[in-house]
């Protein structure tokens, strides 16, 4: 198998790192340059160079009917361990294997996620026959939500198999030894409880009730969105491909991901790139059943309920406003229409526009994704003064939590979805309890955009609602 591309890569001051984990997980830090090798110790590389002791070799064909990797819904291909996955309604990509990977963190982190991918595909050797976005080098990418605390992961894998359009392919990238692998039975978590995280429903009533007072303060924020996480521990060891296989099925309309062990299914899109249309879904106001109330009569209401209609407006006008510089087009709607969930109703707005080449160059996903995040759906309205209060009224640590997670391939094409309805797994085996097993633990997140007139009552059993995927998917709901 080829050695991994080792990244080590340290960027100057402690505001802005970028740490060095090889696809075996050990940590180089450096306090040197931009550098990249493999087993090579750190400060090798003068600062401010990228460099690889071996390009990445990547090769895609095409898959045929009777290859069972063309015939089996593409999560079924996922061998067992660290997971990578984008998959809406049985198409996308599935990776795993790891030939190369990047962890940065800090403000930059979007410019020098996209520098070291810009450099690695420029050095990529490309046997590509198939010429579908999504074919040839790809990265997945999960982004911290917040310049501090939280890392950021670029993650090459392997093998990567794909289908758009009805076209089936994999790509190798390295000597194509995970090929091979065969995926293991999907392995059931056993019993799951719950307990608080780092911010509990109690303590995010009170964050959200802090927030309405002083929203209505005079020269108050106009629009904050606040979360909160639950700890689930699961008695058996977490097999990840069994929250996605249950997501995917009750959400198939939902992008399905996993990067990096933040995993979840999400319907918001923060931007699609495919050549130079661009594309993003923007997602808030919500409403979830109640009973006695039909779906019509949900959407009724959520479509003229003010309050909705305010929360919903600064979202995609934040997303709306911080695209367009860099289109030539931009087509946003003005008025939002409703997605229906199984467990919740959202306003959605759809957004397309066409990239200016003004310069000869359209700007590439990530730096497109660095402008819009965070969206009003996500932080707020003012941006800065809203991340400010997230962060200390919510004292916790987002992590990559409402960050853009995705892929991206090496033609400038690729999906960065908002990372919501998700969890982070942080032990698949944690050391186990009396019984001496060993289970796993993750961090479930939610959170509702809050206005002046927001009910703290009620943004705690919005949580709630959008609690339920993960939550269901784990308890083996499908
Ligand atoms: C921040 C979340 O949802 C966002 C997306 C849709 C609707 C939202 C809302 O109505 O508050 C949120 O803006 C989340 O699910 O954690």
């Amino acid at each position: 198998m080829l050695d991994p591309v080792t990244e080590s890569a340290a960027f100057g001051t402690a505001a802005s790192l970028a740490t060095v984990t090889d696809c075996k997980c050990r940590a180089l830090a450096t306090p040197h340059g931009f550098g990249v090798g493999h087993h090579f110790g750190p400060g090798a590389y003068p600062p401010g160079v990228a460099t690889t002791s071996r390009p990445l070799v990547a090769r895609s064909r095409r898959l045929e009917p009777g290859d069972p990797r063309h015939d089996r819904p593409l999560l079924e291909l996922l061998p067992g361990g660290s997971a990578l996955s984008w998959v809406r309604d049985g198409a996308g990509l599935v990776g795993w294997g790891c030939a190369a990977r990047l962890e940065v963190s800090g403000p930059d982190r979007f410019e020098r996620a996209d520098a070291w991918w810009q450099q690695l595909c420029e050095r990529a050797e490309v046997v590509d026959p198939v010429g579908l976005p999504g074919s040839g080098p790809v990265a997945f990418a999960s982004m911290a939500f917040a310049d501090h605390p939280g890392h950021s992961a670029l993650v090459v894998p392997e093998v990567v198999v794909g289908e758009r359009d009805g076209v089936r392919w994999i790509t190798t990238i390295g000597d194509g030894a995970a090929e091979a692998d065969e995926p293991e039975p999907v392995r059931p978590p056993g019993f799951v409880s719950y307990g608080d995280g780092q911010l509990s429903a109690t303590g995010y009533r009170q964050a959200v009730a802090e927030a309405v007072g002083r929203m209505q303060e005079p020269g108050g924020l106009a629009k904050v969105v606040l979360a909160h996480d639950l700890l689930a521990t699961t008695s058996e060891p977490l097999d990840m491909r069994f929250l996605l296989h249950n997501l995917a099925a009750r959400y198939p309309s939902c992008w399905t991901f996993a990067v990096d062990g933040l995993v979840g299914a999400t319907p918001e899109l923060l931007l699609e790139r495919t050549g130079y249309e661009v594309r993003s879904r923007v997602l808030a106001g919500t409403i979830w059943p109640r009973e006695g109330h039909s779906t019509e009569q949900l959407a009724a209401e959520l479509l003229s309920s003010e309050k909705n209609r305010h929360e919903h407006a600064y979202a995609a006008e934040s997303l709306a406003v911080r695209l367009r510089p860099f289109c030539s087009d931009l087509v946003a709607p003005d008025e939002p229409e409703v997605l229906q969930l199984r467990n919740v109703l959202h306003l959605a707005t759809n957004v397309e526009g066409k990239l200016s080449d003004a310069d000869g160059r359209a700007a590439t996903l990530l730096r497109l994704a660095a402008a819009v995040h965070p969206t009003a759906a996500v932080g707020g309205t003012p941006t800065e003064d809203a991340v400010r209060l997230i962060s200390e009224l919510e004292g916790m640590d987002r992590g990559r939590y409402a960050g853009p997670v995705g892929w991206l391939d090496g033609s400038g094409n690729g999906e960065l979805g908002v990372a919501i309805r998700c969890a982070q797994v942080e032990d698949a085996a944690a050391p186990g309890g009396e019984t001496g097993r060993s289970g796993g633990k993750l961090r479930l997140f939610a959170g509702c955009g809050i206005v002046p007139d927001s009910d703290p009552d009620l943004e705690v059993a919005e949580a709630e609602a959008k609690l339920l995927p993960v939550r269901e998917a784990l308890e083996g709901l499908h």
